[in-house]
Parts: C-alpha cells; structure tokens; sequence
C-alpha cells in the first residue's frame, strides 16, 4: 500500500518550518508522498489573515519543483471550519487503496487530546510528531491512545513560524531565509501581511 503524509496547516504563510518537516517525514518514515492540506477556518486559532486563495497559491509555489509534495484542497471546498476527523474520513473513502499518516509539530502533538472526536480519528490514522524547539512536547502527558498511534521523526530544529514572519513583515523587516523567494515576492506583489 501507497503511504502518504498528511501535512495540514494554516500556512498563512507557508515557511521552510513546514517544508522541513515534511521532508523528514516523507524520508524518515518512508513515505511515498505528502500531501498538504491548507485548512479553509483553522479549530483552534484566530481566522487567517490571508485569503484561501492566497495562501494556496503561496503553497503552490512553494511546492513547485518537488515530485513528492502536491496540495489536496479538500479543506478548501468546504464551508466552515476544518476539522481533521473529516478530512481523513473523506479522503480514506476517497482512496481505500492509500494508507494515510498525519504529520504534526510538537505544538500539535500536545493539543491532540482536544481535538474533534479525536479517539475515532486515532483508530483511522496514525500519527508522525516532529518537534519545534520553542514549543516541547511531554509525550507522557498523552492518553495511551493516542501515544500507541505516535511516531515522532526527528528533525533539525526550526524555530520558524508563520507568527513570526507576519510580524517581521508587518513591521518592515526581512523575511528572507525563512521561505521561498517566489513565495516573498508573492507577498510583497499582493501586499500581504502589511496591517
Ligand atoms: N518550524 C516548525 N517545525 C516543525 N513543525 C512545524 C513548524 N512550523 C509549523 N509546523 C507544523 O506544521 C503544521 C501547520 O502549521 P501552521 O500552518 O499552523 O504554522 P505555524 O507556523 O504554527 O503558524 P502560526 O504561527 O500562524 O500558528 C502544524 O502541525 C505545525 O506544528
Ligand atoms: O480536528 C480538530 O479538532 C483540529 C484541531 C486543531 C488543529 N487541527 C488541524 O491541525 C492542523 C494544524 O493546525 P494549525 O492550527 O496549526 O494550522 C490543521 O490541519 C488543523 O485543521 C485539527
């Protein structure tokens, strides 16, 4: 069976955080592919600040260039918030013949046990943790249900967010290094980021 990563974010905006991690995931744990999920509204965080068009197309050209990496829009052609249990249940009914694994920073990892019908979502998927250094995560502190699902895979340090980068972008300083050109250009073309 084909295994693919799921990688769902705001990525508001997409950074090398994120594009780090799913190239350690799809490496490590032996994936044939990831797949990013922009969120349409996140659960658990304030409303984007850029569009959904916006931050796919940011995504896209992010992603340009590397065999194993392609965006899945199901989040985006749908109303409302984004809940995860969903998005694995469709796409699962989508593609019986994939085996799907969901990646998540360490950030994550600790708010699992509030998410959406989360011991249903733990008997349908497996899960790969990546840490962040600003934000570590005490596995013990998780239910044993979802700790049996858990595989962490390690993964350079990156203290990048999309945080951040729209406050350095807010007040004028610069972003680079932290994620694409195209995509640096992007923003600055359709002045995002700026208020
Ligand atoms: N630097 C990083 N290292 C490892 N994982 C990361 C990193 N940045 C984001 N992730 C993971 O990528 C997924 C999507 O993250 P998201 O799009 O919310 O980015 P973010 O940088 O955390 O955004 P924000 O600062 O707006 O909260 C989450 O699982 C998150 O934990
Ligand atoms: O399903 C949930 O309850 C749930 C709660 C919080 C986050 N998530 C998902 O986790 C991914 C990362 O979330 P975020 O807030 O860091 O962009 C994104 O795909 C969210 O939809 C999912």
């Amino acid at each position: 069976m084909r295994k693919i990563g799921l990688l769902g974010g705001t990525f508001d905006p997409v950074h090398y955080g994120h594009l780090l991690a799913a190239q350690v995931a799809l490496d490590g744990c032996g994936l044939d592919e990831v797949w990013f999920i922009p969120t349409n509204v996140p659960p658990h965080k304030p409303q984007p600040g850029a569009s959904s068009s916006h931050r796919a197309t940011m995504l896209q050209l992010a992603l340009a260039g590397n065999p194993g990496f392609r965006i899945e829009d199901i989040e985006l052609q749908k109303d409302g918030t984004s809940y995860t249990i969903e998005t694995v249940t469709g796409l699962q009914h989508s593609y019986p013949e994939l085996s799907f694994l969901w990646i998540l920073g360490s950030d994550m990892i600790q708010d699992l046990p509030n998410w959406r019908e989360i011991e249903q979502l733990a008997e349908r998927i497996s899960f790969i943790g990546l840490e962040r250094p600003d934000q570590p995560s005490d596995e013990s502190r998780l239910p044993d249900f979802i700790r049996s699902r858990l595989t962490r895979a390690s993964m350079p340090p990156m203290g990048l967010s999309s945080t951040a980068i729209r406050r350095a972008l807010k007040t004028g300083r610069s972003v680079r290094y932290m994620l694409p050109d195209p995509v640096i250009d992007y923003i600055q073309r359709n002045g995002l980021y700026e208020s």
